[in-house]
């Protein structure tokens, strides 16, 4: 689905339309990546827990290491209701359940009005379809309707979707795991090459790296600089230079876009 994104410079407009989608919605549905329920965490979720009920759903739940993932659930159930998913597999009966659950005292003239909200990437379209299903219809003429944002109504749901939010504050090192998770552009902190090296670092550094290796055939030695690897992946998929070098923009390009779509397994950035 397109959608424009409120970016840093757009964040206090952002939280302007969020709480003006606070006064129109029941509960707010918090989409976070499972591969880093933290970093992918809405910079507003905070604030907006305070004026509406939050339920959280873990996206990607196929590309995360279920031990961890199970771990999240267990720490973010004590904030929040989660539900960990592959949103692929569509959304099981009783997280809607849930939601009519924390939302009981709404006005029971009118359906139950859910917000989805997250930071770009992490699974707001996929969640909506999947909630709405295909008989639900795009809402117009509603009353005191947010700019920007989409109502679709389905059965007893009204559900609007609204566009990712990054935090302007956010350090560095967020803006690199957002990037190798696809939810960043690459440009906003480096270039492939730097942000690949800087993958395979972080996955050496906490001991998953050698689980990548292998999806290359390629082993992991203790002395080996992670350039080394980078160029043996280069090699691999035939990204070369003329005169035989290892063109490692593409080599890096392949990886983080491999990486950051699940192709070279699952992997869990972040622990609770
Ligand atoms: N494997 C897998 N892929 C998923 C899952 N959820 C979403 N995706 C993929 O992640 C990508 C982003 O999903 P979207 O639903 O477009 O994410 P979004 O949050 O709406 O993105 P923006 O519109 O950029 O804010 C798509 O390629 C989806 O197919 C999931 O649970 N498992």
């Amino acid at each position: 689905m397109a959608r424009t994104v409120w970016y840093p410079g757009h964040m206090e407009k952002g939280r302007r339309r969020l709480a003006e989608l606070a006064s129109q919605v029941d509960v707010f549905l918090e989409v976070r990546d499972a591969r880093a329920p933290f970093t992918t965490s809405s910079p507003l979720i905070g604030e907006l827990a305070k004026l509406k009920p939050v339920c959280v759903v873990l996206s990607k739940r196929d590309l995360a290491e279920e031990e961890k993932t199970k771990l999240w659930i267990k720490e973010l159930s004590k904030l929040y209701p989660t539900f960990a998913l592959n949103l692929r597999r569509g959304v099981p009966r009783k997280l809607t359940g849930k939601l009519f659950e924390i939302c009981k005292n709404r006005p029971k003239w009118r359906e139950l009005r859910v917000a989805i909200v997250g930071i770009p990437n992490v699974g707001k379209s996929m969640l909506l379809n999947a909630l709405i299903g295909k008989k639900a219809s795009k809402v117009g003429g509603m009353p005191g309707i947010t700019r920007g944002v989409s109502w679709y109504r389905s059965g007893n749901l009204l559900v609007v979707d609204s566009p990712g939010i990054l935090d302007p504050k956010a350090d560095r090192e967020t803006h690199v795991m957002l990037t190798w998770l696809g939810c960043s552009k690459a440009d906003v902190v480096g270039d492939h090459e730097t942000l690949a090296l800087q993958l395979l670092e972080f996955l050496r550094s906490s001991g998953s790296i050698s689980r990548l290796l292998e999806k290359f055939s390629l082993s992991f030695s203790e002395d080996k600089d992670v350039a080394e690897y980078l160029a043996e992946i280069g090699r691999k998929i035939g990204a070369l230079v003329s005169g035989g070098d290892v063109d490692l923009t593409r080599a890096g390009q392949y990886l983080l876009e491999r990486f950051a779509t699940g192709k070279l397994g699952s992997f869990t950035l972040e622990m609770p």
